[in-house]
């Protein structure tokens, strides 16, 4: 059913939710528009309304070919801002019509290095102007970058700015925290650092990592071994990548901050390496799951006009639930069902530095995915864990686990029902502007 947000949005039908609130397809005065409603347990928290307001002319103020534009922010009328009629807080948004990352990967299981190089060239050219603006996103993950089909190519837009910040910040004389996504968090965050720019290279240099081979350098297994892992192993090379792209890798996957290149350095350091990536398939490390186990639901609307390699996608029609993952955010029940989530410790510094109580694991060729990981085994392929780390100073205590869910939904985000594209071009908004 229709609602009104503000007096100057309509919202018509729910486009996906995550753990801070539900999307919604809506309608403005300027049209169609995605309207992020947060959860009302979050809205209800007036230091969350007020840092919302606060920052109000940042979040407004990013624009960027490769970031999902925020058009109006919606507070509680006491704060500073246009007011949201019941209270809410609610993000209007450009609408980008056609799937997330995670959705894309997921059914391409890797992609070919020139595409892969692209997506991320362009989200790091965002990030730069996000950077320079003093902004860091803190959540970078294939979930928050989501691809417009709309045009002729897809173009890579990162969303989702500013919000796990937002929602994260300590309540007055309340211990500083941070939430995030094990398999993406830079190690410096494991050791309670504040989160600096760099933590978001070192996150999309990991998805870039995992674009290309289908899983994450550190993940598999518990959370909390996944952030020892964060702090203490070397990123596993992928054999049959170009020597520049590897490079590349390693320098943003250093445990020093201060070792990674800068966003507008990483972009364009991608956009050299094409030459040597044209033409290059995806990477042929062998794949334990089956193609159809990491196809999307069929007829999924947010796989519409994506047809990935030539396949159409009309063909894997009949309808199939999607799924959405929620990390677990410091408050009451998120608005999407959760499967379970847990409490867990982070590992003490001993274990952090693979000490006697570390966590014993057996070696792994590299290039292949870890035992257990989140992408080597079917039910690990469905799900993600997840994440809220709460960190005093230098001591990394205790924490909260988030789990993946499935979503029984099936409005997904923002299809437009074109027909299936034939072959698969990023787009590099540099390349057209
Ligand atoms: N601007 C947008 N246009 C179209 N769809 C969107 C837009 N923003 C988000 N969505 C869709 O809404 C869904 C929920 O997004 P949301 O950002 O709330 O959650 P998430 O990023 O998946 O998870 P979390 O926020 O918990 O990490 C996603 O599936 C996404 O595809």
């Amino acid at each position: 059913m229709a609602r009104n947000i503000g007096s100057h949005y309509t919202a018509h039908r729910v486009l996906g939710r995550g753990s801070a609130g539900t999307v919604w397809l809506g309608e403005g005065p300027e049209g169609p528009v995605a309207i992020k409603l947060l959860r009302e347990d979050l809205a209800a928290d007036p230091d969350l309304a007020e840092r919302f307001a606060h920052e109000r002319h940042a979040l407004l103020g990013l624009e960027h070919p490769h970031i999902v534009g925020v058009r109006e922010l919606l507070v509680p009328e006491s704060q500073e801002g246009a007011a949201g009629e019941n209270g809410e807080i609610a993000l209007v948004m450009d609408l980008v019509r056609g799937p997330d990352l995670r959705t894309h990967l997921t059914r391409e299981r890797r992609l070919a290095p020139a595409e892969a190089a692209t997506i991320v060239a362009g989200v790091a050219s965002g990030l730069a102007v996000a950077h320079a603006a003093g902004i860091v996103h803190r959540d970078v993950k294939p979930e928050n970058i989501l691809l417009d089909t709309s045009g002729e190519q897809p173009v890579a837009l990162l969303t989702d700015f500013g919000v796990a910040k937002l929602i994260d910040e300590p309540r007055h004389g309340g211990r500083s925290g941070v939430v995030g996504t094990p398999d993406y968090m830079a190690p410096e965050i494991v050791e309670g650092l504040p989160p600096r720019a760099a933590v978001d290279i070192y996150a999309l240099v990991t998805v870039l990592y995992e674009l290309l081979s289908g899983f994450t350098p550190f993940g598999g297994g518990h959370p909390g071994a996944v952030l020892r892992r964060q702090v203490t192993e070397q990123v596993a090379p992928l054999p049959g990548l170009p020597d520049e792209l590897w490079e590349l890798i390693q320098q943003c996957l250093a445990k020093a901050p201060a070792s990674r290149l800068r966003a507008a350095e990483l972009a364009s350091r991608l956009r050299e390496t094409r030459p040597a990536l044209a033409g290059l398939p995806p990477l042929d490390l062998g794949d334990p799951a089956s193609d159809e186990e990491r196809r999307p639901a069929s007829g999924d609307p947010e796989y519409a006009g994506y047809g990935g390699h030539g396949e159409n996608t009309a063909a894997l029609a009949t309808a199939a639930p999607t799924r959405a993952a929620v990390p677990l955010v410091r408050g009451a029940a998120p608005d999407s069902e959760r499967v379970t989530h847990t409490r867990m410790r982070v590992p003490d510094a001993d274990e952090l530095a693979g000490g006697a109580h570390g966590t014993a694991r057996a070696p792994r060729a590299p290039g292949q995915p870890r035992a257990g990981s989140a992408r080597n085994t079917t039910a690990g392929a469905r799900r993600r864990r997840r994440l809220a780390v709460t960190v005093a100073g230098a001591a990394v205590l205790a924490v909260v686990a988030g789990w993946l869910l499935f979503s029984g939904g099936d409005e997904g985000g923002g299809g437009d029902g074109r027909g299936p594209a034939t072959e698969v071009t990023l787009v590099d908004a540099a390349d057209v502007g």
